[in-house]
């Protein structure tokens, strides 16, 4: 079993992973900074009490973290309590992927295993993994096996937040599907510009990303697959179809790929 873990800005997500990359449990909770490794360290342990497993039956742990300072905390957590290999994925791991980005170790972990996963899936063809997180993420692996580059959009929620604290009579609202694209109210009229707003934004980018990777190329039916995760993946491919199949472990699947390439 491999331990695994996606530090998001907004939750750090727990997996225990097994062989064959199926994800047997996983916890969420909130990417706080201030936490401690004993903190983690507790919640760990319960976690894996709950499931009935012991260190012992872990063979190791896999960190992919965009939190510097959480990746910092787990670091001493791991050191501290835990005897198990562990790796933090960074650059300079195999991951079956040349990164062929300009600044390649800029890019965020959980960008690089989620790819890592969408070409396990794809069985190496081209492909993107569309991440709905605190923000939303097009990352592009392309027809020679390069994870090519990604597009970096505002979370919906990080939109809403923005939206909200910058004007002075907005409130949040529950972020669901608007019954019209013109609401008559002002939670309808946000959920309107917000909701619709994001899902054209997505189409529009997945569809400019589809034709420069046809165009570069020279395969105007080149088959690209398309995979949707993180909070609201499931919300926005129900609504769309043009967002793949929605795959809610795939950065643990791509983790599991990793590991398995660097052990
Ligand atoms: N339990 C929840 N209830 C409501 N919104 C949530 C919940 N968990 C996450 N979110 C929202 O989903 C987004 C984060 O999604 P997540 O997939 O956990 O991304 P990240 O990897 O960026 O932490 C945030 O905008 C957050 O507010
Ligand atoms: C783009 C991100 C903010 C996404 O974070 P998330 O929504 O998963 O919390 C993160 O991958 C990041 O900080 N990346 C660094 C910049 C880059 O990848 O180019």
């Amino acid at each position: 079993m491999l331990l695994a873990f996606d530090v998001g800005n907004s939750n750090v997500k727990i997996g225990l992973l097994g062989e064959d990359g199926r994800v047997h449990d996983k916890m969420r909770i909130s990417s706080q900074l201030q936490r401690t490794a004993d903190e983690y360290n507790v919640f760990v342990n319960q976690f894996l009490q709950q499931n009935q497993f012991v260190w012992q039956d872990i063979e190791g742990i896999i960190i992919s973290s965009v939190v510097p300072l959480i990746t910092g905390e787990l670091s001493i957590f791991l050191e501290k309590h835990v005897e198990q290999p562990y790796a933090i994925l960074g650059p300079g791991a195999k991951t079956g992927l040349k990164i062929n980005t300009e600044h390649p170790h800029e890019l965020g972990a959980d960008l690089v295993a989620n790819a890592a996963g969408a070409y396990y899936l794809s069985q190496g063809k081209p492909c993107i993994a569309i991440a709905f997180g605190t923000a939303t993420t097009f990352t592009v692996v392309n027809s020679r096996s390069e994870l090519q580059g990604v597009a970096i959009a505002p979370g919906v929620e990080t939109a809403l937040v923005s939206l909200v604290k910058n004007t002075a009579l907005l409130r949040q609202v529950k972020l669901e599907m608007p019954r019209s694209s013109i609401g008559r109210n002002t939670q309808e009229a946000i959920r309107a510009g917000l909701i619709l707003g994001n899902l054209g934004t997505v189409e529009y980018i997945v569809q400019q990303q589809l034709r420069e990777l046809r165009q570069a190329a020279g395969d105007p039916e080149l088959d690209i697959k398309l995979y949707s995760t993180g909070f609201f993946g499931k919300f926005y491919q129900q609504h769309s179809h043009c967002l793949g199949e929605f795959e809610e472990d795939l950065l643990f699947l791509g983790l599991q790929q990793i590991w398995q390439k660097n052990i």
